[in-house]
């Protein structure tokens, strides 16, 4: 059903200075608080992807004005009040940021919502953000109690909770605090694990008083957020894959300019400098609240290490890129604590393990990880098809995985590669994978 196959040539090194595009977990959050706000916000660098434009167009369906002005969005704020009954169910695509932190934001209005999203999303679980919206009063359906769409009712009072979730995840923690912004009293949110914690920082950003004690963050209900200008830095899970690239690609050599580093975020570097990689930080500075760097990638002799739950917390969506890294290393590597893999937009640990396996890698599938024998002899991989099953992250791994393969890696569906990373094609091309995209009807 999907129209565009990548086409990989075996072999190849990567290098340049290169910009990925904008962080996607912080373009989302500043669509959001810049129509929340009160006055103007200005977004540089915002991540112009499927999955960012279908949060804007979300606002867009509840009266927000936006432009776009010399590659920035202009968003007029609407106030903490001031959103107006969308005349249609909000369709927020593949994203489960929106739709997670969408959920939040809707149980707080006057008007009645639905959410949806497509087959993908319509699996993924759902009961994280609605078992603690329901504790905080609000009145919210899934279908079949789990799944999206979710129907969401307006006008109701929402007090404030103290909540533990069941996983390390951001994306629920953001649900509770946006919720906890129109709830009366203080919501606290005590993590269970360490999650990306760009919420908070924005939102300190926005005036609003976020305060943290060790795994608590909480904040206290009836503020208001006002406008200031964001610059998104370059996203580091886009990095991940020319990091990876370069690293298991002889002869490569490759700057990664103004990406994110953000220490909830970057388990990916530590990970692959863990199995040997040759990485350096360059510039490492602060833009508008996260600190960003240039990051320098040589080719390395990588090896095998055991990657547990902390380390998957910091690099969860990293990890697809991280296994093609492993399955390039000498020795085993084993991951646990990676069960979240296995809900994302397809279950990430069974749909590598097949495509791994197509490549002629020895791999084994854990309940929470996976189990990689690294060929660190080159050619790591056979040529072979790749199913993406409609999963941008599953394609962009594969596509590196070609710089060591002895024949063609052709990757299936991978129209989907725009939800977070659009103009890769052309960006691997320019950075030296023999990369092509082709029609597949
Ligand atoms: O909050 C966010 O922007 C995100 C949080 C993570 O999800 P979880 O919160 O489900 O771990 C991550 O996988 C996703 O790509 C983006
Ligand atoms: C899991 C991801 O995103 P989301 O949860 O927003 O769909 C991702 O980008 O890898």
């Amino acid at each position: 059903m999907s129209g565009k196959s990548f086409h990989v040539q075996p072999g190849g090194a990567l290098g340049g200075d290169i910009r990925v595009p904008g962080d996607k977990s912080i373009s989302h959050r500043a669509i959001m608080f810049a129509a929340l706000a009160d006055g103007t916000t200005r977004i540089s660098g915002f991540l112009e992807s499927a999955d960012c434009l279908a949060t804007l167009n979300a606002f867009g369906a509840m009266g927000l004005s936006h432009e776009l002005d010399q590659g920035a969005r202009v968003i007029t704020g609407m106030g903490m009040r001031g959103l107006r009954a969308p005349a249609a169910p909000l369709d927020l695509g593949n994203s489960g940021t929106s739709m997670r932190l969408l959920s939040g934001i809707m149980a707080g209005q006057a008007f009645d919502s639905v959410l949806t999203g497509d087959a993908s999303l319509s699996r993924r679980p759902m009961k994280r953000v609605i078992e603690p919206l329901w504790q905080m009063g609000a009145h919210i359906e899934g279908r079949d109690g789990d799944r999206a769409p979710l129907a969401i009712t307006g006008g109701v009072k929402l007090n404030a909770i103290d909540y533990t979730p069941p996983v390390a995840s951001a994306q629920i923690k953001s649900c509770v605090l946006l919720a906890g912004l129109y709830a009366d009293g203080t919501t606290r949110v005590h993590e269970p694990g360490v999650s990306r914690d760009h919420t908070e920082r924005m939102l300190s950003a926005f005036g609003v008083t976020v305060e943290r004690d060790g795994d608590t963050v909480s904040v206290a209900g009836g503020q208001s957020l006002t406008a200031t200008d964001v610059a998104v830095p370059a996203d580091l899970s886009s990095a991940a894959f020319f990091m990876v690239g370069a690293s298991i690609a002889p002869d490569s050599d490759i700057t990664l300019r103004g990406v994110g580093i953000n220490a909830t975020r970057r388990g990916v570097i530590d990970v692959l400098l863990a199995m040997g990689a040759d990485i350096t930080l360059l510039d490492e500075r602060d833009q508008a609240g996260e600190p960003v760097a240039d990051i320098r990638v040589r080719s390395a002799e990588l090896h095998g290490i055991e990657i547990g739950a902390d380390e998957v917390e910091l690099a969860i969506d990293e990890c697809p890129a991280l296994f093609v890294a492993a399955a390039c290393a000498r020795g085993t590597t084993r991951v646990t604590g990676a069960g979240e893999l296995r809900v994302k937009e397809c279950d990430r640990i069974a749909v590598m393990a097949e495509g791994l396996a197509r490549l002629g890698v020895e791999c084994h599938e854990l309940e929470d990880g996976i189990v990689i024998v690294g060929r660190p002899d080159a050619p790591s991989f056979s040529g072979g098809s790749i199913a993406s099953h409609e999963d941008h992250r599953i394609a962009m791994s594969f596509a590196m995985a070609a710089l060591r393969a002895s024949g063609p890696v052709i990757i299936d569906d991978c129209d989907y590669v725009d939800t977070s990373f659009p103009g890769f094609v052309e960006l691997a091309a320019q950075a030296g994978l023999g990369i092509q995209a082709r029609a597949t009807e």
